[in-house]
C-alpha cells in the first residue's frame, strides 16, 4: 500500500516536474532568440527588466542542464500551506520560473518566499501544512520525503495529503560520498538557513565544530548574496579562499550546481593573481613564515639600496666634478621612499638626481649656462641615463623577494627581526625553487611595499609630465636588465600579472580561517579593505600556533567592520560513533573544542588496530576492510614523512590497483592519475575540511607529535569519516 501511495506522489510530482523543464526550455529559447536578435537599444531599455530576467533564467539553466549532477534536481521542494493562506502547492527550486503568463512555477530558493521552506518547524509551522523534499536523477523524479508540520491545519482543512518517506535529511546524510561536495539546497536547516540569508553587511561570521555544513552553508551564502544584489557581487566580485588545491576541487561543484559561476574560487597559494603555489613548507618554516614580524622585514627589504645597483656616480661638466657618493644616494634613496612606493618614484628619479648634482655646480661657467641646459646636457649624457636608471630600476616583487636569497642581505634586513636560526631556515627553504604557499603572502607584502611596475604606457605619460627624461630612457630595456641581472636564475616564480588596483572584492568569504597565518590574514585583507566578509572556522582545529597573534591580524584586517555571528551546533558529517571517539580525544587531550551533536547512527564503532609490528600489513588490511565496506571515498591519513611510504605501498597491493591511480602517480612519474579515485593517501593537514566514507588513520601518534598543533590535526583526521574510521599503529 505504502509503496503504491509513493508511486502515485512520485507520478504526480513528475509531471509537474515535466511542466517546469518544459517552462524552463521555452524561455531558454526565446532568451536566446533576443540575444541573437541584438534588438535595439530603446526596445532593450523598454523591455529592458524583462529581457535582463531572461537573460539570466538563461546563463543559469545552461549551467544547471551543464552540471551532470546524480542527485540534483532543478525541482526539489514543495509546500503544502495552510488552505486559508494559499490553496496551491508552492515549489521551491535551484532557480525561479515562470510560464508564459508570467505566474511563478518555481520559487528561487534564495527568494524570500521560499525562506519558509528552511524555517518552518512543527512547533512555529507559520503556515505550512507539510513539506515535501523532491529527489531526483536528473529529471527523473526518484522519491519524496514528507514532514507533517501541522496536523491540526491538515484536519481542519480536509485536504488529502498523504505523509511518505523517512525524511529527507537522514537520506542525504547517510549517501556515500563522491568527490565532490554537493549542494543542501533540499535540506538547508534552520539554523543553517539564517546564516545563509544574514545580509551583506560588515563580517559575518560562522563558527560551529567539524562537520557542522560551515563550508556548505558559506557557498550557499555566496550563492545567496548574488541573488539577493547580483549588481554588486557581480560587478565587485566574490572571493572564496580555502585552504588548498584539493579543498577547492572538492568544493568547486557546489556554486555552479546553484547556477552561480561568477566566483573567483582560490585557495590560500593562488590569492595572489598570477601566482600558483601548491607545496607547504616545513612545519617549523612555515612558523616562522607566517608571522607578523615577517612584515616587518619586507617592509625593510622593500627600501634597500637594489644589489648590484651602482653606488657612486661621477662626471665633468663646465670645469667643474659633480660626484654622488654612497651617503648622499642613500639619502637621496630615503628621500624617494618616503614619498610612496619605489615604482610610484619612477619618475621623479631623474628630477631628485639633477637637483642635488646641480647644488653642486657652484662655478662661474655652470651657473652661466643654467639649470635649463644643466638638465638637457645630463639627459643626453649616455652615462648619466645609464646610471640612472641602473640605480633606481622599475622593480618586481618577485625580483626583490629573490634578494632575500643572499645571506648577507637577509642577515642585513633580518636584524633584530628574525633570529640567526630562522634566517638559515629560510634560506634553506628559498634555496629549493618553487614558491610554496607560505611564500605567497611574503610576495603580495612585497607587491604592495614596492607597487606595480608601471605598464608602458603610464611610463611615457609620468615621464611626459616630468619632462626630464624625454627620449632618453627605454623603461622597457631597464626591466630587461633588471631581470637578468637580480631575477633569481632558474626559479618558476612568475611575477604577479594584476595590478594593486584590481585586488579589491565585494564580498570575501573564508574558510577554514582558523588555519590563516597573519601574514595570510594581511593578504587577504588586502583583497576585502570595501568588502562585506564571511569568516568560517573553528579554532578547535586550528593548525596556527599563536592564536593571538592571528587574532591579532584578523582583527586589523577586518577593521571598522560591525561583526554578526553565528553559530552551528549539530554535525551532520560523522556518524554518532565517530564522533564521539573524536570528541573523546579533543577533551582528553585539552583542546578546547566547540562540540557539536552528531545525530545519525550506523552502530559502527571506530576500530583501534595496534600496537602492530608490522605497520603495512595491518594497514592493508585495514584499506581492504574498509574499502569493501564502504561504497564511496576512502582516505588513508598519514604523517608527513610517511607519505611516500605509504603511496609506494598503495601502488603495490594489486587488490586496490583500480581505486588508487593517484598512489601510482606518486611513485611512478608516467602514470597519470585519475583525479576520480575512490583512494587516496593524505597527510593531515591535507584533510582540512574534506570527507570521506571511511578514513583509516596511520601512526596517529606520529601525527599528533610531528607539529606544535598536531593534537588539533589529529582530531580533524578523526572528525573526517562519515562511516568508517580505523586507526593502525
Ligand atoms: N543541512 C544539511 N543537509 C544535508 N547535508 C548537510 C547539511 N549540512 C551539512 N551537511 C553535510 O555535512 C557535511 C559537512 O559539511 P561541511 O563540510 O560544510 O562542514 P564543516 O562545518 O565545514 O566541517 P569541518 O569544519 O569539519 O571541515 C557535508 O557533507 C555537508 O554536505
Amino acid at each position: 500500500m505504502s509503496e503504491e501511495l509513493e508511486a502515485r506522489e512520485i507520478a504526480a510530482e513528475q509531471a509537474y516536474v515535466d511542466e517546469v523543464y518544459v517552462q524552463l526550455e521555452a524561455s531558454m529559447v526565446n532568451a536566446q532568440a533576443l540575444a541573437a536578435e541584438g534588438r535595439n537599444r530603446g526596445r532593450l531599455e523598454h523591455e529592458g527588466g524583462l529581457v535582463e530576467r531572461d537573460a539570466m533564467v538563461f546563463q543559469a539553466a545552461k549551467r544547471i542542464a551543464q552540471l551532470d549532477a546524480a542527485h540534483e534536481g532543478l525541482v526539489f521542494g514543495r509546500l503544502d500551506l495552510d488552505p486559508a493562506i494559499d490553496a496551491l502547492p508552492r515549489y521551491i527550486g535551484r532557480i525561479g520560473v515562470r510560464n508564459a503568463e508570467r505566474d511563478v512555477l518555481l520559487i528561487d530558493w534564495r527568494a524570500p518566499a521560499a525562506g519558509v521552506f528552511y524555517q518552518a518547524t512543527a512547533a512555529t509551522p507559520s503556515g505550512v501544512v507539510r513539506r515535501r523534499v523532491l529527489r531526483s536523477l536528473h529529471r527523473t523524479v526518484i522519491g519524496v520525503e514528507d514532514e507533517l508540520l501541522d496536523q491540526e491545519a491538515l484536519d481542519r482543512g480536509g485536504a488529502d495529503l498523504p505523509i511518505v518517506g523517512e525524511g529527507a535529511l537522514m537520506a542525504q546524510l547517510s549517501r556515500a560520498r563522491d568527490r565532490s561536495m554537493h549542494s543542501i539546497v533540499a535540506t538547508i536547516q534552520a539554523e543553517q538557513d539564517q546564516a545563509i540569508r544574514a545580509p551583506g553587511k560588515g563580517v559575518v561570521s560562522i563558527s560551529g565544530g567539524p562537520g557542522t555544513g560551515k563550508t556548505v552553508v558559506a557557498l550557499h551564502r555566496a550563492a545567496f548574496l548574488l541573488y539577493s544584489d547580483r549588481r554588486r557581487y557581480e560587478g565587485g566580485g566574490v572571493l572564496v579562499v580555502g585552504p588548498s588545491g584539493v579543498f577547492m576541487r572538492y568544493i568547486e561543484r557546489v556554486l555552479p550546481s546553484l547556477g552561480e559561476t561568477a566566483v573567483a574560487l582560490r585557495s590560500l597559494g593562488e590569492v595572489v593573481g598570477g601566482v600558483r603555489a601548491t607545496r607547504h613548507d616545513e612545519p617549523a618554516v612555515a612558523d616562522v613564515k607566517g608571522a607578523t614580524k615577517m612584515a616587518e622585514l619586507l617592509r625593510r627589504t622593500a627600501r634597500q639600496h637594489a644589489p648590484g645597483a651602482p653606488t657612486s656616480f661621477r662626471i665633468y661638466w663646465r670645469d667643474e666634478t659633480i660626484v654622488l657618493d654612497p651617503g648622499l644616494l642613500g639619502r637621496l634613496r630615503r628621500q624617494l621612499m618616503s614619498q610612496g612606493r619605489r615604482n610610484r618614484q619612477l619618475p621623479r628619479v631623474a628630477k631628485t638626481l639633477l637637483d642635488a648634482m646641480w647644488r653642486q655646480v657652484t662655478g662661474e661657467r655652470g651657473r652661466e649656462r643654467g639649470r635649463e641646459a644643466f638638465d638637457d646636457d645630463m639627459l643626453g649624457h649616455a652615462g648619466f641615463v645609464e646610471f640612472a636608471s641602473a640605480w633606481w630600476p622599475p622593480l618586481d616583487a618577485s625580483t626583490v623577494f629573490g634578494w632575500l636569497r643572499e645571506p648577507e642581505f637577509l642577515s642585513r634586513v633580518g636584524e633584530g627581526v628574525v633570529t640567526r636560526e630562522e634566517q638559515l631556515l629560510l634560506l634553506k627553504s628559498w634555496g629549493d625553487g618553487d614558491l610554496t604557499i607560505e611564500d605567497v603572502p611574503l610576495l603580495d607584502e612585497l607587491r604592495y611595499a614596492i607597487g606595480d611596475v608601471p605598464q608602458r604606457t603610464d611610463d611615457e605619460r609620468d615621464l611626459d609630465e616630468t619632462g626630464l627624461l624625454e627620449g632618453g630612457v627605454d623603461l622597457q630595456e631597464l626591466t630587461t636588465i633588471s631581470e637578468r641581472e637580480y631575477a633569481p636564475g632558474g626559479l618558476a616564480w612568475s611575477a604577479p600579472t594584476h595590478r594593486i588596483e584590481d585586488d579589491g572584492y565585494a564580498h570575501v568569504l573564508i574558510d577554514e580561517a582558523q588555519d590563516l597565518t597573519p601574514m595570510q590574514w594581511r593578504m587577504v585583507g588586502r583583497r576585502g579593505r570595501a568588502a562585506s566578509w564571511t569568516i568560517v572556522g573553528d579554532p578547535a582545529q586550528s593548525s596556527w600556533p599563536d592564536a593571538p597573534e592571528a587574532a591579532t591580524a584578523r582583527a586589523e584586517a577586518l577593521e571598522g567592520k560591525e561583526l554578526h555571528e553565528f553559530h552551528l551546533s549539530t554535525n551532520y558529517r560523522n556518524s554518532a560513533e565517530i564522533y564521539a571517539f573524536a570528541a573523546d580525544y579533543a577533551r582528553r587531550v585539552g583542546l578546547d573544542a566547540d562540540l557539536p551533536d552528531a545525530v545519525r547512527r550506523t552502530g559502527e564503532e571506530p576500530r583501534v588496530v595496534g600496537p602492530v609490528d608490522d605497520l603495512e600489513a595491518a594497514v592493508r588490511e585495514a584499506v581492504a576492510t574498509t574499502s569493501d565496506r564502504v561504497e564511496g571515498t576512502v582516505g588513508i591519513v598519514v604523517p608527513v614523512a610517511r607519505r611516500s611510504e605509504v603511496n609506494a605501498w598503495l601502488a603495490s597491493w594489486p587488490e586496490l590497483a583500480d581505486d588508487a591511480s593517484g598512489a601510482r602517480a606518486a611513485v611512478d612519474s608516467s602514470v597519470t592519475p585519475s583525479g576520480e579515485d575512490r583512494i587516496v593517501v593524505l597527510t593531515g593537514l591535507d584533510t582540512k575540511g574534506l570527507e570521506f566514507d571511511g578514513i583509516v588513520v596511520v601512526a596517529p601518534q606520529e601525527i599528533e607529535d610531528e607539529s606544535a598543533t598536531g593534537r588539533a590535526t589529529l582530531y580533524v583526521v578523526l572528525t573526517r569519516a562519515t562511516q568508517l574510521l580505523t586507526t593502525v599503529g
